[in-house]
């Protein structure tokens, strides 16, 4: 079953179509990535589905259900979460507060409530932090759960983001370039919380990665873009086998690292 469906996404910014016509079906329970040559529009699609833009033709479907008119936060409580390719934490925080600042979006009492001691609020947020705690020991991280962000190693960063994402208990995890600016260490790291975070948690995954080997290792299907068409769609050795998609990466940097070729 689909958990997400673009059907014919169509998007303009003025007289520029960033999306004509785009339509794939993300599968519940699995890892899915949108690749293409810089600007064929894989950034405004993940716009489109976290509702950063609205597209003038077309429809977005979470569990069925059209989703097209609700605004950002409105989808981030049906269950969709996100990272982004430069990095959207609070630098001068620490790290556990990153993510319970994060999950306030789940919070049913007010600030008021909140400070009545054992009231609701109480009980809830203790419940937030067992779930923070939760994820911050999956994303092995508790050795900085206390430390400013900003001073963390980028690829650490990278995976509070994760986390602060992770914490929200998305059903959809749409990942903005999770690899970039990241050693082959760290690229490893990560590749195995994401391969954990869906077979483990069950999240299903919907990425934009530029490092060819990471997208063909991890994601059971692809959909790639080019000048804002979908030119192919299907599992990594049939999107590696097409024409279409051989010829819109001429040229490009990662033509060479195709994976396991
Ligand atoms: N807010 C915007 N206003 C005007 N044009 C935009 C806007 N966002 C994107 N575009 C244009 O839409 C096209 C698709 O851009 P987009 O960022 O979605 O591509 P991309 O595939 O994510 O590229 P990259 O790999 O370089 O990040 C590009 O021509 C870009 O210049």
């Amino acid at each position: 079953m689909a958990l997400l469906e673009v059907r014919n996404v169509t998007l303009h910014f003025r007289g520029l179509t960033a999306l004509a016509d785009v339509r794939f079906s993300v599968e519940q329970g699995s890892i899915h990535a949108i690749i293409g040559p810089n600007g064929a529009g894989k950034t405004s699609m993940l716009n489109c589905v976290s509702g950063v833009y609205r597209p003038q033709r077309g429809a977005i479907l979470l569990d069925g259900k059209d989703v097209s008119g609700l605004a950002p936060s409105a989808r981030t409580r049906l269950g969709v979460a996100r990272t982004f390719q430069n990095i959207a934490l609070f630098k001068g925080m620490t790290v556990l507060d990153n993510l319970l600042i994060g999950r306030h979006v789940h919070q049913r009492t007010d600030v008021l409530m909140g400070g009545l001691y054992w009231g609701p609020g109480q009980r809830e947020e203790i419940a937030e932090r067992r779930r923070v705690e939760e994820v911050i020991d999956f994303l092995e991280i508790q050795h900085v759960r206390h430390q400013t962000v900003g001073t963390l190693a980028y690829g650490l960063q990278k995976r509070v983001e994760l986390a602060r994402a992770l914490a929200l208990e998305p059903k959809l995890l749409l990942l903005d370039e999770p690899m970039a600016g990241m050693n082959a260490e760290e690229k490893e790291d990560m590749a195995r919380f994401i391969l954990d975070v869906n077979e483990e948690r069950g999240t299903t995954v919907l990425m934009i990665e530029h490092d060819m080997g990471v997208v063909m290792d991890l994601s059971h299907r692809i959909t790639v873009l080019n000048f804002g068409e979908r030119i192919a769609d299907g599992t990594p050795d049939e999107v590696r086998a097409e024409p279409a998609v051989q010829a819109a990466y001429l040229g490009e940097p990662t033509t060479s690292a195709w994976g396991k070729a």
